[in-house]
This record gives C-alpha cells, sequence and structure tokens, in this order.
C-alpha cells in the first residue's frame, strides 16, 4: 500500500474496479516521464558510448570515482537563477530531510574532494559518467534524466589543465569518427566579461548572475532580459559595453578592448598555443558570447557544437576555482566538463557513425573466431566486417574487459600495444 493518503485512494479505486469487473487494472508499462527504458540493444549502444568514454579517460591518466544520486538539495541551492537549480528534482524524505536527486555531478565532487582535504595528492584527475536529473514541466517533451560523462581536473592553476580537458573530448570525438569538418569547440573565458565589467564598477557579487543572464542570451532577445540585467544594477551604458564584448570575433580584437596587459588575454592565448601543440587547434573557435550557464565558472569556458547547427551543446564545461569556497572550504583550482549521452547519439546517428548493434550479427563465424581466440589465449580479437570495411576501421575487442572500441586501420598495432602496456 502506498504511503500517502492520494496513493491509499488510488489503489482503493484500482481494487473496486477489480471487484467489480473481476480484471485487474492494467499497469502502466511505459517508464516514468522522462525517463528511458534500456533494452539489451539499448545497452550494446550504451557501453559502447561508455567504454569510448572510459578508455579516453584512462588514456589522459583519469581514475573513476562515484557519489549517490540521492544528495542533499543545500549543495544545489545558488542564487544565481541558473536553470540547473530551478528544475531541481527534490522533495522533503520520510525523515524530513530536504534532498534531491542530483542535476549535476561537480557539487558532489566538490563534496568528495573538500571531505579529503589535504590528505589529496594533487593533481586530482577523476572521471565518472552519472545519471543525472532534473524536473521540468513536460509541456516541453524533454528527458527528465541523463548519462553524463564528467572529467574535471583539480590543483592545477595553469591553463595545462583545459588543454589536457580538450585533448580528451577531441580524442574522443576522433575515436568514434567524428572530424573537425562535424564539430567545432567554441572558446572564451568569464575573465573577459569579469575585467570588462569591473572596469566599469560592476560589484563582484553580480557577476555570476550577469553570466547566467548572459547564456540566455543565446536564446532569448536583449530585450526580454533587460529588466533583469537592470535589476542586478547594469545601466543601459554598461549593458551595451557588455553587448559588444560579446560581439568580438578574434583575440586581436579582444586585445583593443582588454589591453595587452590582460590576464583572460593571455590565458586564450596560452591555450590556442598548446592546442596547436598538441594538434587539435582546427577543432577549436574562440567565441566571446560563450559563458556557459553554470553559476560557479570564473575562467576558461568552451562547448562542443555541431557545425551544421542542428544540434544542442553536444558538451561544455570551464574553470570553477571558487567552488569549494563557496562551500566554506578553502578553494582548490578545479576545471572540467560534462558531456551528455543524448546529443552525442543524435549527431552519431546523422553522420551514419554508429556500429550495428544487432545481435544476431554474432554468427556461428564470430562465435567460431570468438571460441579460438579463446582458445589461443588471445587479449584482443580484432573484427574485420564489411561494415569496418566501409568506414576504413577494424573493430578491436578487450577479451579480458569485454570493452570494444572502433580504431583506424593505420593505428591498430599502435592502439594494442597501448593496451597491452596499461
Ligand atoms: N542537468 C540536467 C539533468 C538532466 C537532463 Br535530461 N538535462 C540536464
Amino acid at each position: 500500500m502506498s504511503g500517502t493518503s492520494q496513493g491509499r485512494a488510488s489503489a482503493a479505486v484500482a481494487q473496486s474496479k477489480e471487484k467489480s469487473t473481476g480484471k485487474k487494472e492494467k499497469l502502466d508499462l511505459k517508464p516514468p516521464k522522462g525517463t528511458r527504458d534500456f533494452y539489451p540493444e539499448d545497452m550494446r549502444m550504451r557501453n559502447w558510448l561508455f567504454g569510448h568514454w572510459k578508455d579516453v579517460a584512462r588514456l589522459h591518466g583519469f581514475e573513476e570515482y562515484d557519489a549517490p544520486v540521492l544528495e542533499s538539495e543545500e549543495l544545489y541551492i545558488r542564487k544565481a537563477g541558473e536553470e540547473v537549480t530551478q528544475q531541481l528534482y527534490n522533495f522533503e524524505d520520510k525523515g524530513e530531510r530536504r534532498v534531491s536527486l542530483r542535476p549535476e555531478m561537480t557539487p558532489s565532487l566538490a563534496r568528495m574532494v573538500m571531505a579529503r582535504g589535504k590528505s589529496l595528492t594533487l593533481p586530482v584527475k577523476w572521471f565518472s559518467i552519472p545519471q543525472c536529473w532534473r524536473y521540468e514541466r513536460m509541456t516541453r517533451g524533454r528527458r527528465r534524466e541523463h548519462y553524463q560523462w564528467n572529467m574535471d581536473i583539480w590543483g592545477v592553476p595553469g591553463i595545462e589543465a583545459e588543454a589536457e580537458l580538450l585533448s580528451a573530448i577531441v580524442t574522443f570525438f576522433k575515436r568514434v569518427g567524428i572530424t573537425s569538418q562535424d564539430v567545432g569547440i567554441k572558446v572564451n573565458s568569464r575573465a573577459v566579461l569579469s575585467e570588462v565589467l569591473t572596469a566599469m564598477g560592476v560589484p563582484a557579487d553580480k557577476f555570476a548572475a550577469t553570466c547566467v543572464l548572459v547564456d540566455k542570451l543565446e536564446k532569448v532577445k536583449l530585450d526580454d532580459i533587460r529588466g533583469e540585467m537592470q535589476e542586478l544594477g547594469l545601466t543601459d551604458e554598461i549593458i551595451t559595453k557588455l553587448v559588444a564584448t560579446l560581439s568580438i570575433k578574434d583575440l586581436d580584437a579582444l586585445e583593443q578592448t582588454l589591453g595587452n596587459g590582460s590576464k583572460a588575454l593571455a590565458q586564450l592565448k596560452q591555450l590556442m598555443e598548446y592546442a596547436e601543440a598538441y594538434g587539435f587547434r582546427d577543432w577549436l573557435i574562440f567565441d566571446a558570447s560563450v559563458v556557459r550557464g553554470l553559476a560557479y565558472y570564473t575562467g576558461v569556458v568552451f562547448e562542443g557544437f555541431d557545425r551544421k547547427g542542428e544540434l544542442r551543446a553536444i558538451c561544455g564545461g570551464g574553470r570553477y576555482d571558487e567552488l569549494l569556497a563557496t562551500f566554506g572550504g578553502e578553494p582548490l583550482p578545479a576545471v572540467g566538463f560534462g558531456f551528455g549521452d543524448a546529443v552525442i547519439a543524435e549527431l552519431l546517428k546523422d553522420r551514419n557513425l554508429l556500429p550495428n548493434f544487432d545481435n544476431n550479427k554474432e554468427d556461428k563465424k564470430m562465435k567460431w573466431a570468438f571460441k579460438h581466440a579463446e582458445r589461443l589465449g588471445a587479449s584482443h580479437l580484432v573484427i574485420i566486417g564489411e561494415d569496418e570495411i566501409a568506414k576504413g576501421i577494424v573493430q578491436v575487442k578487450n577479451l579480458a574487459k569485454g570493452e570494444q572500441v572502433e580504431v583506424e586501420v593505420s593505428k591498430v598495432s599502435d592502439f594494442i600495444a597501448e593496451q597491452l602496456a596499461s
């Protein structure tokens, strides 16, 4: 019996229907609104995607962590008007505690880092793939849960941390066959806006809320949020200067605005140099209008996007050096990103880059090949079928871990050598 009076009432109605018709009310077989079932064929795709995320994380020296899906609501109470805190899946539990399903993983991670404090060996490089939740009015028909690959580096104040995270994102894209023609990564720094607003006398405690409003400009017109900006104390002169800053097209023009002594400018230039050295400079685009929608970002921010402009942001992240301070802890430099499972699945489908996950292809030949590999004690099995030949790749299955990834033909021996060395 359900614990609430409403629950007891609906159970009574169901029972009374059963008594009168002798037939049990048929159970609603759909998952709760905004959530998904994962049948075996869905799990094959999900495990393929997560397998790539885990491989890339480990190749970059990250370790896996996890935290409860249910957290104290206070982790997410922020006063900057973010969408993520206005759509909490929150409630009071039977112990009268205010709790929430996590809408993001970063606050849980910050809590775990703060709990370990100075006993942690820095840098901390941790990853996780949590299911995250929001309670959105279903009028917009959007999902209420998604899985989000999180990669974070703690204890590195320098821009090399951002470069490493961008390397991980690009490495993932390349592994699944996405190129810099398909996807770009917009890069900016909130320090740009911070320098401009500080120079115009805007108090630092208005900065986070201002960035949250600026982020909304991607979807709404300036006049729709001008009132909220004015409520923050931004005059029309400041708003005009702010909007002009968002439209700056390149780092040379940015230098005209900020001057050559700007720390924000120096960091962005340094990041572009690192990107050149890593070999992924062609994936990056400076875009002064990108600020992201989370209140706690303080420095470089970035977001992956499809160049056809048909999808929502693929991934996004940034530096959040002050988050621990907002939890009453000692500040510790931090930077990270989130990468959801939904948009990337749409992109891979649109580009015909999803492998065939039908299990009927495990035909007799495949069964023999796996059996033979087992008899030989092979560590890996390389599969080359019609699909693989058409795409110029091979499937490499790690027989010990059961993970299967696609590898370009020219990189197979290096890939297996790396796997055997790890
Ligand atoms: N934060 C969040 C949670 C769940 C979904 Br779906 N989207 C965003």
